[in-house]
């Protein structure tokens, strides 16, 4: 099949092992550099452009990796192929839900998955009285469309936290409050969903000093097999919000497993290295299961 991958260029180690994976297939894979399409609507059908190239006919599938400084121009790229027929490994709608911390964590919350205590806000009149509905110090602050641990900040005191968040709520930036998981001792479990099962999990520890165990924030790897709970929430969890590839991190509290947010495109270099599996390939398969027969016109 003819496959389009969604990203900003080729030297991402999960594009190309993507694309290196899809060829191995026997598939025809282009990378569409989505800040460079145009969508062209009115006329018979919507037209979606590559530069000068129409696009609109051209794949069976696209598989987005839509990075967090372009999301609503992917999304609606996306969105477009969708509209036209062309299967996605995620919906436009998913990838907007999983970008927003809040809005995935309404989601859950609903679903009746376990999530930190948290709270959103905008009003800067009363700081100190939204600490204490949360539950005093110390406290998580993480800024709602942030990633690889940039704009997750703990306050250890309600000083701090005040001055942060006044600082935030200033700048007309989007955050939310959370429960600072303190057992959870500065590890977390990413879970990679594909379709509706677990290809990979792993263990991520922070770098002595640091809460949060991102790779980018200096924190080591380790396979782990995720205990039964873990395993129904990350593929709940994808399912809710309804992607077919989903990265799913939990943090482990003295009530259980916490579900903490979902990256709709999440990276695979940390994960396959940490537990030899193929989770490219894993994607490629999910798409050959799932695309439908291209209609040309
Ligand atoms: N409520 C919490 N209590 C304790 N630690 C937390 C809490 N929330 C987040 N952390 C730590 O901070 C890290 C980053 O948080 P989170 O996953 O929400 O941010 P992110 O920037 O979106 O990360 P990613 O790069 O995985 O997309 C987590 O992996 C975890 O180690
Ligand atoms: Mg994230
Ligand atoms: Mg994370």
């Amino acid at each position: 099949m003819d496959i389009g991958l969604l990203s900003v260029s080729m030297n991402v180690y999960s594009t190309k092992r993507i694309a290196e994976e899809a060829v191995k297939m026997g598939h025809y894979i282009e990378l569409i550099d989505h800040t460079r399409c145009s969508v062209k609507l009115g006329g018979d059908k919507p037209r979606i452009f590559l530069g000068e190239e129409d696009i609109t006919d051209g794949f069976d599938a696209v598989i987005p990796r839509i990075g967090a400084k372009v999301t609503r121009h992917g999304v609606a790229i996306v969105k477009q192929f969708e509209m036209n027929g062309v299967f996605s490994t995620a919906r436009s709608l998913s990838i907007a839900r999983a970008r927003n911390k809040v809005r995935t964590l309404q989601i859950m919350a609903r679903k009746g998955i376990p999530i930190p205590e948290t709270l959103f806000s905008i009003n800067p009149d009363n700081i100190g009285q939204q600490i204490e509905i949360l539950g005093g110090a110390p406290v998580i602050i993480k800024i709602q469309e942030g990633t690889q641990g940039l704009g997750v900040i703990l306050a250890e005191t309600k000083k701090s936290a005040k001055s942060i968040i006044d600082t935030f709520y200033k700048m007309d930036t989007s955050i939310l409050m959370q429960e600072y998981i303190e057992e959870s001792n500065g590890e977390d479990i990413r879970i990679i969903v594909v379709g509706n099962k677990i290809v990979a999990s792993m263990k991520r520890t922070s770098d002595v000093e640091e809460f949060r165990s991102n790779i980018h924030r200096g924190g080591t790897t380790e396979a782990i097999k995720p205990s039964t709970k873990e395993q129904f929430i990350a593929i709940s969890a994808a399912k809710h919000l309804g992607l077919g590839v989903a990265g799913v991190d939990l943090i482990r509290s003295n009530r259980g497993p916490l579900l903490i947010e979902v990256n709709a495109s999440p990276g695979l270099q940390g994960i396959e290295a940490a537990t030899g599996t193929n989770v490219a390939k894993e994607i490629i398969l999910y798409v050959e299961r799932n695309r439908k027969k291209r209609r040309r016109r």
